[in-house]
């Protein structure tokens, strides 16, 4: 929202609370004081009660939080009066928008809120002992100041959330081209793995063992988080997501139960099923035209630019298939003094080699950011708490064991400190940032070259 916008809507919010009554605005305060519990679950009783809110605000500890925030905002809302500063006023306005955008909560949905809101405010104020007159006035008040609230948020959700839309386009044409034909065959490769592990499986291993699922291989992790969005404009996506329903709901089925002649022929439609997705893999590959890149210069690596996008985008597959992901963060120990005993060149080629060990050490569908200078960010897909802390200690362990080799031919070792946040529901991608930052923050202060766990219970 732009400065101009928003001096002209604090003027008119000091028009509107100056042609009424200072008793008014006082009753209002004290009402909505007095109330604001019960408001703010009327609110969220209409919102959440439409269908298209659920996906948006399903967990507890989110309604817990919300609750206690919107009794806070109604309670500010309602404080302002003419010695009120409503240049912050305003801003608070635009930040609750721009919180709503970032967790994509559709705007109408808060605009029903808020005419639930007004009818239940009338209700109560029909029980106070006012006269005709009062009751009006102080309505009409309530009403304009939720009006210019909600123009307020509206104007900021618009702008932030076209932002927020730009910069997903922008990371969705970037994701496809990287390194087209390598990825390629990576991917085809890692088909292949799976291709192989079940034929093994099936012909040497233990027939009571389950038999590894498509979805959850190294090329369909691939797949999910990152093949399906890059390439969500062809029609040969989904029809590579139906295969691989198809083999993991129907074939992998029938070859784990059925009659032995069944599950020959299970294998073999496995194979024409992987075969075709091949296929369909060369042909989005070859419709998809190189783009410019935008990955970080010395690495490599994404950069943190697409670090909302990829979030955004990780929050609402975790909450739509009730999975988890972790977030581990991880700075180099000390490394100014490898720039100040080896020079700037060799810090960068430590920089690059860490790059390329974390990616190695990494899985097809996990997302390897450098955040700025020597830190760096990992997004561990389908992870729960368990494996996350084994996987934060395995590479910090690998790192401290892993030689470094400077330009000048010596060989050094390193130490990095870590933060690990797991997902714990929250909508707002800023909870579990906050969170990695506040336990790598602890981890370098309680003495570096440890992995601290984020108290992700803890809103
Ligand atoms: N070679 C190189 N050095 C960089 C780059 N970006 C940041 N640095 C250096 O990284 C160092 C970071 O130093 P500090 O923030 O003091 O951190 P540290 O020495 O790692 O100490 P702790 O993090 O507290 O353990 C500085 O010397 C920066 O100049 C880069 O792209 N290349």
């Amino acid at each position: 929202m732009s400065g101009t916008t928003s001096s002209k809507v604090a003027n008119d919010w000091n028009t509107l609370i100056s042609g009424i009554n200072p008793q008014s605005i006082q009753l209002n305060r004290q009402l909505v004081a007095n109330h604001s519990g019960e408001l703010a679950t009327q609110f969220y009783a209409h919102m959440l009660g439409a269908e298209d809110a659920s996906i948006f605000l399903s967990h507890d500890q989110v309604k817990t939080r919300l609750h206690g925030s919107l009794q806070q905002w109604l309670i500010t809302l309602f404080d302002i009066d003419e010695q009120y500063d409503l240049a912050a006023a305003v801003a608070l306005q635009v930040k609750v928008g721009e919180i709503h955008a970032r967790i994509k909560i559709p705007m109408h949905l808060v605009l029903r809120g808020a005419r639930y809101l007004k009818q239940h405010y009338g209700e109560l104020l029909q029980q106070e002992p006012l006269t005709a007159e009062q009751q009006h006035e102080c309505l009409q008040h309530f009403c304009d100041t939720l009006d210019v609230s909600m123009e307020v948020m509206a104007q900021a959700y618009a702008s932030s959330y076209d932002r927020n839309t730009r910069s997903d386009e922008v990371y969705r044409l970037f994701s496809i081209s990287q390194n087209l034909s390598t990825e390629r065959e990576k991917q085809k490769g890692a088909l292949l793995d799976w291709e192989n592990r079940l034929m093994f499986e099936c012909t040497l291993g233990n027939p009571n063992a389950e038999l590894p699922a498509l979805s959850t291989s190294e090329f369909g992790l691939w797949f999910t988080h990152k093949g399906a969005h890059a390439f969500q404009d062809y029609p040969e996506t989904q029809l590579i997501d139906e295969r691989i329903n198809i083999v993991d709901e129907q074939l992998l089925a029938d070859m784990q139960q059925g009659p032995a002649d069944t599950r020959i022929q299970s294998l073999r439609k496995v194979r024409d099923e992987t075969k075709r997705i091949k296929f369909l893999l060369d042909d989005i590959f070859a419709k998809s035209s190189e783009l410019e890149s935008g990955r970080d210069v010395l690495t490599k690596l994404l950069n943190r630019k697409f670090l909302p996008t990829v979030l955004s985008r990780e929050i609402t597959h975790a909450r739509r298939n009730h999975s988890q992901f972790a977030l581990l963060s991880l700075d180099i120990d000390y490394f100014k003094e490898v720039n100040d005993s080896y020079g700037h060149e060799a810090g960068d080629s430590v920089l690059q080699q860490l790059s390329g060990f974390l990616v190695s050490n990494s899985r097809a569908g996990d997302f390897v950011f450098r955040l700025g200078g020597e830190e760096f960010m990992v997004v561990l897909v389908d992870v729960n708490k368990h494996n996350a802390r084994a996987i934060a200690e395995n590479m910090r362990n690998k790192v401290s064991a892993e030689n470094f080799m400077l330009p000048n031919g010596e060989r050094i070792q390193i130490t990095v400190s870590s933060g690990l946040a797991l997902f714990n529901g929250h909508p707002d991608y800023q909870v579990i940032l906050r969170q990695v930052d506040k336990a790598l923050y602890d981890a370098k202060h309680l003495g570096r070259n440890r992995v601290i766990v984020a108290d992700t219970d803890q809103l």
